[in-house]
């Protein structure tokens, strides 16, 4: 029997990630065997990257893919027309199609997508204005372009159910809060999920013992307090808006400051994309704030370049300084959550993988809690999912993870496989 295929997709809000997996048997790793990357959707002309084997694409240009929808119809042809990928020759051959969707109120695991739970998932949009509503739109695609795969939803919130009462209960009317289910969620659950196995496998420490703070910092930045393996403490809340500033968000501001922002920052805002419900306040904090606002760039290898050229009083040096500033008040936060029972403060995403500058400035700030990097391992961390940049002796180890959403997803995917078919498929 040939091997099942995964196809698993992170869509964000300008790019779309797919990773092609197969897996024999539930309890075996998936193995990736290629990966593509349309980015660029909201910045044209979009980009290609693609990795199979020893065959490698990047930055070729795509002037007809405009959507997450023509990235997707893009991304398919490519992958089943590439000869060297015997495995997917034809839509028909995929089995799953995994989606990363970043709000799922209530979900708490993977979930195949049928109507009912589409509906649901295109309800919750208004709670997630830029995620929900590329994942749907790719959702609806793969239900057009294969309609033999089955749709699974896994949630970027789900990670986070294990959050004490405490720490996701907003202090406001009870009653209105659960009738309109106003509590923090917390999201890059996938993404912390895969940080803690990786990281436990590290230590060689069981993930029921394993005690961290880890730090996903890409175009979406969030902390987490990770205590016996479990989420107890995250940074971002109803939304993905809250806690740390992002490429185009503002994270936490005083609440009032929406009212002052513009006369009219509560009302509907006439960018709103089709099918949403997006404020022109929240349009304002979600797309044009974050380091964006404040230095005209998203790219935050730039900002660090550019900081250490630039005098105290430059907006690149600030948009660094910020980012250090709010990023160790949650270090701080979470090794008191923890009671000083950490065994790592752990980096990922994007700029916690590329960041160097920012990774020393950042352990620099947190020094009295123990943590001390080498400088020559933090310049250039050796190749591996989960490497040491700490310095040898220091009471707490750092560590640099390359985190994978995709191969959480298709981990996941796969082991629950059987409870995950359609029931005309098994
Ligand atoms: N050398 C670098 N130093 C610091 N940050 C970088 C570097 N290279 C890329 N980045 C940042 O990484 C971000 C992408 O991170 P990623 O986790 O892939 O984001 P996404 O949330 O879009 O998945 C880029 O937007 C950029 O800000
Ligand atoms: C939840 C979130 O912010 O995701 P991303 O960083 O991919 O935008
Ligand atoms: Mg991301």
């Amino acid at each position: 029997m040939p091997p099942h295929v995964i196809l698993a997709i992170n869509a964000g809000s300008s790019s779309v990630k797919v990773s092609v997996f197969t897996y024999t048997t539930p309890t075996a790793d998936p193995t990736e065997i290629a990966v593509i990357e349309v980015a660029g959707l909201t910045a044209p002309p979009a980009t290609l990257k693609y990795s199979r084997g020893d065959q490698h694409i990047k930055g070729q240009e795509l002037p007809d893919v405009d959507s997450q929808e023509s990235a997707y119809e893009y991304i398919l042809n490519h992958l089943t027309s590439d000869e060297g990928l015997q495995e997917l020759k034809h839509p028909d051959d995929i089995e799953f199609a995994c989606h990363r969707v970043v709000h799922g109120g209530d979900y708490d695991k993977p979930t195949r997508i049928d109507r009912d739970t589409y509906h649901h998932l295109e309800a919750l949009s208004d709670l997630a204005p830029l995620h929900n509503a590329g994942a749907l739109t790719i959702v609806k695609a793969v239900h057009e372009k294969c309609p033999k795969a089955t749709n699974v939803a896994f949630f970027d919130n789900a990670f986070h159910q294990t959050l004490p009462l405490a720490a996701r209960t907003y202090a406001i009317d009870p009653k209105i809060a659960q009738h309109n289910k106003l509590r923090k969620y917390g999201f890059h659950g996938l993404s912390y999920a895969f940080i803690t196995r990786a990281v436990a496998s590290h230590l060689q420490k069981p993930a029921e013992k394993l005690n961290i703070i880890a730090l996903h910092l890409g175009s979406g930045c969030s902390a987490c307090c990770i205590q016996g393996g479990k989420s107890i403490g995250t940074s971002m809340g109803l939304t993905p808006l809250a806690g740390l500033p992002g490429a185009t968000r503002s994270g936490d501001v005083d609440p009032s400051l929406i009212f002052h922002f513009t006369h009219d920052a509560g009302k509907p805002s006439a960018k709103s994309a089709k099918g949403m419900h997006i404020t022109q306040a929240e349009q304002i904090l979600n797309k044009e704030s974050g380091w964006k606002a404040l230095t005209g760039t998203t790219d935050f290898g730039v900002i660090s370049g550019k900081a250490a050229e630039q005098g105290a009083d430059g907006l690149y040096k600030l948009a660094f300084d910020i980012m250090v500033d709010r990023i160790s008040d949650f270090v701080g936060s979470y090794y008191v959550k923890l009671g000083g029972e950490v065994d790592a403060l752990v980096f990922a995403g994007g700029i916690g993988e590329k960041g160097a500058q920012l990774r020393q400035a950042v352990v620099g700030k947190v020094s009295c809690l123990g943590f001390a990097l080498d400088e020559a391992a933090n310049d250039k961390p050796a190749d591996g999912v989960v490497v040491e940049i700490g310095k040898q002796g220091a009471k707490h180890r750092v560590l640099v993870c390359q985190t994978d959403e995709q191969s959480e997803m298709a981990r996941e995917c796969a082991q629950g496989a059987d409870g995950l078919r359609r029931p005309a498929q098994s």
